[in-house]
């Protein structure tokens, strides 16, 4: 039987997708293997995943970002959730993970995974659901049947809800929001009505079994995350993430690669406190996180509520980031959420790689930043995550082509434009005398030498854009 990526990486085989990753994100290849055969790094590749161009999740390269699409039983239809595929791919989702309970999931996956350049994720225990009509009528043998009709198609990761047990569903009792994951909530009522264990944490070594077979990696749901403040950091969350810690040594052993899913909704200064726990219980085992949100009162703008959770979870070390969106805890994203979303999140896993003095991260702010002090709007454009959006904002009140060549913007306009001012004092020539140095030459420092067009490219390395996914999407499409 072929072997799983972690166990080609213990063996000491560097495989192409690790030799990929390892071009993506500037790193030698044989750190990337040593990553991958400790279980501190994943690359979620299913065999069957033909246009996958491999990549990599881990503390140690550049923070990810993950896209929720899918359709719901209120909001169904396979064209809007191929452009939900596109959209992210377009913006910048590192993976995208379709969590759809609607119509034609089999179909939409299929499609998905045939035209989806980067690593398809879901959670198999919604389409397990949707056949058996409720939650308690969920058979095991159906679970694993599902599991591996998916493991087939190709999915790349699945979230997997084995770490709720029977015995954590007291500690859910004083809780403010109960029981918010959605698998998590299934299995609680699955395990009330049936008075047995949790079905998924018991056959979780045939789950293994079909994994490796087919080199899928766990995403171990944390369906006793925290729904809201109130419930940060309680007896429930962590007694699920020991078991997670548990699941992942299993994992481990049995050749399967496994990132750990975490909270939710968690306050700014519990934040890292949530990241370093995990790392210890899970052996440092990457931890892809939903958010958090650092506050539970602005719904309409959770996107922000959340990357600011997000940001200072990629420092604290989370290795991908769960966008959420505008339209959180309020309907069903749409592809104008999807934008918003990732927009917010790349901002996030930016931030925490600049943080983290990630080597290089810290390149596109400097050339940024230099166009902008140089007033080189068209660059400044180039430059910008959004270069649509950056470009529209201030060519509202400023649109002929000669403001391109404008030593100002309408914010303060020409007279009183401080960087205008500030040049043209130091073009005064007085300033040498008084610092007794030259200023330094923006055209010879390094960061002008970036070259990144921004929103169709990955957010990491020396990468092909995401531009031409997007373009080999269209290609498929029009088959
Ligand atoms: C786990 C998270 O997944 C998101 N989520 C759940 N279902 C969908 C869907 N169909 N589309 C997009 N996001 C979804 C919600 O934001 C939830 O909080
Ligand atoms: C980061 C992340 N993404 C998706 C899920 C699955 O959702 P749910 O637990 O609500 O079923 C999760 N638990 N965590
Ligand atoms: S997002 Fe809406 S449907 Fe989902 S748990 Fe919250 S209220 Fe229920
Ligand atoms: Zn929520």
């Amino acid at each position: 039987m072929a072997q799983t990526q972690i166990q080609a990486a213990r063996e000491g085989t560097v495989t192409p997708e690790m030799e990929r990753v390892a071009e993506r994100e500037n790193r030698d290849p044989a750190f990337v293997r040593e990553q991958v055969a400790t279980g501190q790094a994943v690359i979620p590749t299913n065999r069957h995943h033909d246009a996958l161009d491999p990549m990599v999740i881990g503390r140690e390269f550049a923070t990810k970002v993950n896209a929720n699409i899918g359709n719901s039983e209120t909001t169904s239809d396979l064209e809007t959730e191929l452009e939900k595929l596109h959209t992210a791919v377009h913006y910048g989702a590192d993976t995208v993970m379709d969590l759809g309970t609607g119509s034609d999931l089999d179909e939409i996956r299929e499609t998905h995974i045939e035209h989806s350049p980067v690593p398809l994720g879901t959670v198999p225990l919604y389409e397990a659901v949707t056949q058996a009509g409720s939650p308690e009528d969920v058979t095991t043998d159906l679970l694993l049947e599902i599991i591996e009709k998916q493991a087939k198609q190709g999915v790349d990761y699945m979230t997997i809800h084995a770490g709720i047990l029977a015995e954590h569903l007291p500690l859910t009792d004083g809780r403010k929001t109960g029981i918010v994951s959605r698998g998590g909530s299934i299995m609680a009522k699955w395990m009330e009505e049936n008075g047995e264990q949790n079905p998924l944490y018991q056959v979780f070594p045939e789950i293994c079994e079909i994994f490796a077979e087919h080199d899928v990696t766990f995403s171990l749901g944390d369906s006793l995350r925290p729904g809201c403040l109130a419930d940060a950091c309680d007896e429930a969350q962590y007694a699920e993430l020991d078991t997670l810690g548990e699941l992942t040594r299993v994992g481990w052993d049995r050749g399967v690669q496994v990132m750990v899913e975490g909270p939710g909704h968690v306050p700014m200064h519990k934040v890292a406190e949530n990241v370093e726990r995990q790392q210890a219980v899970c052996d440092g085992a990457p931890f892809y996180v939903l958010g958090p949100l650092v506050t539970d009162i602005a719904p309409g703008y959770d996107h922000i509520t959340s990357a600011i959770g997000a940001a200072m979870a990629a420092e604290a070390g989370a290795a991908m980031l769960c966008y959420v969106t505008p339209k959180e805890h309020l309907g069903l994203p749409e592809e104008d959420d999807v934008r918003d979303g990732l927009a917010a999140y790349r901002i996030a896993a930016h931030a925490g790689d600049v943080a983290t003095e990630r080597p290089g991260a810290r390149d596109w702010d400097d050339a940024l930043s230099e166009a902008r002090y140089e007033f080189d709007w068209r660059e400044q454009f180039r430059l910008a995550l959004d270069p649509d959006r950056a470009r529209s904002y201030h060519d509202q009140t400023l649109p002929g082509d000669n403001y391109k060549e404008a030593r100002f913007c309408s914010m303060c306009g020409a007279e009183f434009c401080s960087m205008r001012i500030d040049q043209d004092a130091r073009d005064g020539g007085e300033m040498e005398r008084i610092e007794g140095e030259e200023r330094t030459d923006l055209e010879s420092s390094p960061a002008a030498e970036v070259n990144r067009p921004p929103v169709g490219t990955h957010a990491s390395g020396d990468l092909p854009p995401v531009a031409d996914h997007a373009e080999s999407l269209e290609e498929a499409d029009d088959d």
